[in-house]
């Protein structure tokens, strides 16, 4: 049985979403829960039956009626005694529930994440499924859904441990060539297999890093900026993209002089599609400013568009930028056949002829820069920092042959503990506020 940390307090919180909703479930977790069951409903349900009650307060009042789950610990969600109470989701009704808790001792509302640390406090989890399941709970796209699953399951943990293991035992041997020295009649021997293996688990650790940096992709996004000429027709082709009408159009040349970003979900990943204002010797200062942001925004791009009029395409003062660029010609319902030549796509923004194809570009290349899913990849900075010292450390041992094995076999053991900080089985308290304050409320 994993013995639980005593938690003085008692926390509850609205575990689900905004209200009103039809239904609201209000999540408890601590000593007092069987208190404070009893006391509002009268009796204990089954442990893990929904069981249909009447809730009422201490004095005796109907609060509401629904139904009530009880998990003793430890074999609950945090490993102490928890509860559930699926209520009517009305803001009122929630209210004077949450009031009625809070009026309990030791009873009070739960911090962002709270449960969850507690359920790792209480080892029911390690902190990467902790992570995966923040990850999964924010979710947006069907990619980062499977990122955050994959997480949520145990792969990344069950991956870490694996080298973690691998990088004790190599030092383990390491320590054990030392210590019988003497009596080993080809020393050395032992030592060269274990940095043999140690340089492939090192290669393997930087591939796994170069996947995570790929993979940022489904957590920070695409970004994909339209320049071009006033009037080249990127307003126009940004509502399109968006499905809505998000930025003004309108036949007068310099329409748009701010930043108009809207986000799409191209193939599961977030893309962040920047209008700009257009590209040209402006008079004025506000539409100078604009043209500023536009050139900025081009440059910190993933992907830049530069829309053009088929027409009569002007060249148009380019950003110094040497990321991907693709020339789009535009207007192609009011073009003449011979306008049709040196664009990669030919696309009407008012009319839709091309979109598809464009759409289609777009989205490979993001998948392309977001690499496959179904490799376990680090998801968060914290990881990558973590990933990048054990390779550091594992590396130094590798380079360093002069040194003396006591030394280079220290890197390894600093090499696991990187890694074992990672899940969160090396002293993690001082960074246990800055993960689980990320969370949501309730969860
Ligand atoms: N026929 C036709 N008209 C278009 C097309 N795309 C844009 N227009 C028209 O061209 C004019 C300018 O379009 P906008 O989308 O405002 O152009 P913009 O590039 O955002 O212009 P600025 O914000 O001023 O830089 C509007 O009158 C649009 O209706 C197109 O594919 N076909
Ligand atoms: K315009
Ligand atoms: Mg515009």
């Amino acid at each position: 049985m994993i013995p639980q940390i005593g938690f003085p307090d008692t926390i509850f919180a609205l575990s689900s979403g905004r209200l009103p909703s039809g239904v609201a479930v209000v999540r408890l977790s601590g000593a007092q829960v069987r208190f404070v069951v009893e006391t509002i409903s009268t009796t204990l349900p089954e442990p893990r039956r929904a069981a249909y009650r009447q809730f009422r307060s201490q004095e005796g009042e109907l609060l509401d009626q629904g139904l009530l789950l009880f998990f003793p610990g430890p074999h609950s969600f945090t490993g102490e005694d928890c509860a559930e109470f699926h209520l009517h989701g009305g803001i009122a009704v929630i209210d004077r529930f949450l009031r009625e808790l809070s009026s309990f001792e030791h009873c009070r509302m739960a911090e962002p994440g709270e449960f969850t640390r507690r359920a790792f406090a209480n080892g029911k989890m390690d902190l990467t499924i902790a992570e995966g399941l923040a990850d999964l709970v924010s979710a947006e796209t069907e990619g980062q859904r499977r990122l955050a699953l994959q997480v949520a399951s145990g792969a990344q943990r069950d991956l870490y441990m694996d080298w973690r293991r691998e990088l004790i035992q190599g030092r383990a041997l390491i320590e054990a060539e030392l210590d019988f020295a003497d009596e080993s009649d080809v020393p050395g021997s032992v030592s060269t297999k274990v940095w043999e293996a140690m340089k492939l688990l090192s290669d393997q650790i930087s591939r796994h890093l170069a996947d995570g940096r790929r993979a940022a992709v489904f957590r920070d996004g695409l970004h994909v900026a339209i320049i071009g000429a006033p009037n080249a027709g990127k307003s126009s082709l940004l509502n399109m993209l968006a499905g809505r009408d998000v930025a003004i159009i309108s036949e007068e040349a310099g329409t748009t002089r701010d930043l108009i970003e809207v986000k799409l979900d191209l193939g599961g990943i977030p893309v962040f599609l920047a209008d700009t204002a257009g590209l040209r010797e402006a008079e004025g200062i506000v539409e100078r400013m604009g043209i500023e942001r536009a050139r900025a925004r081009a440059n910190s791009a993933d992907l830049v568009l530069l829309l053009e009029d088929m027409r009569s395409p002007e060249s148009v003062p380019l950003p110094d930028f040497d990321g991907e660029m693709w020339r789009v010609g535009n207007k192609k319902d009011l073009a003449e056949p011979h306008d049709q030549d040196g664009w990669r796509y030919l696309i009407s923004a008012r009319t839709g002829q091309g979109m598809d194809e464009l759409v289609a570009a777009i989205t490979r290349f993001a998948e392309d820069k977001a690499g496959r899913i179904g490799n376990v990849v680090p998801t968060r900075r914290r990881h990558m920092d973590l990933l990048e010292a054990t390779v550091g450390e594992i590396n130094e041992a590798l380079t360093q042959e002069d040194l003396p094995l006591e030394l280079r076999a220290e890197n390894l053991r600093r090499a696991s503990q990187f890694l074992g900080r990672i899940t969160g089985d090396v002293n993690v308290e001082d960074i246990l506020d800055v993960i689980f304050s990320q969370f949501c409320i309730g969860k």
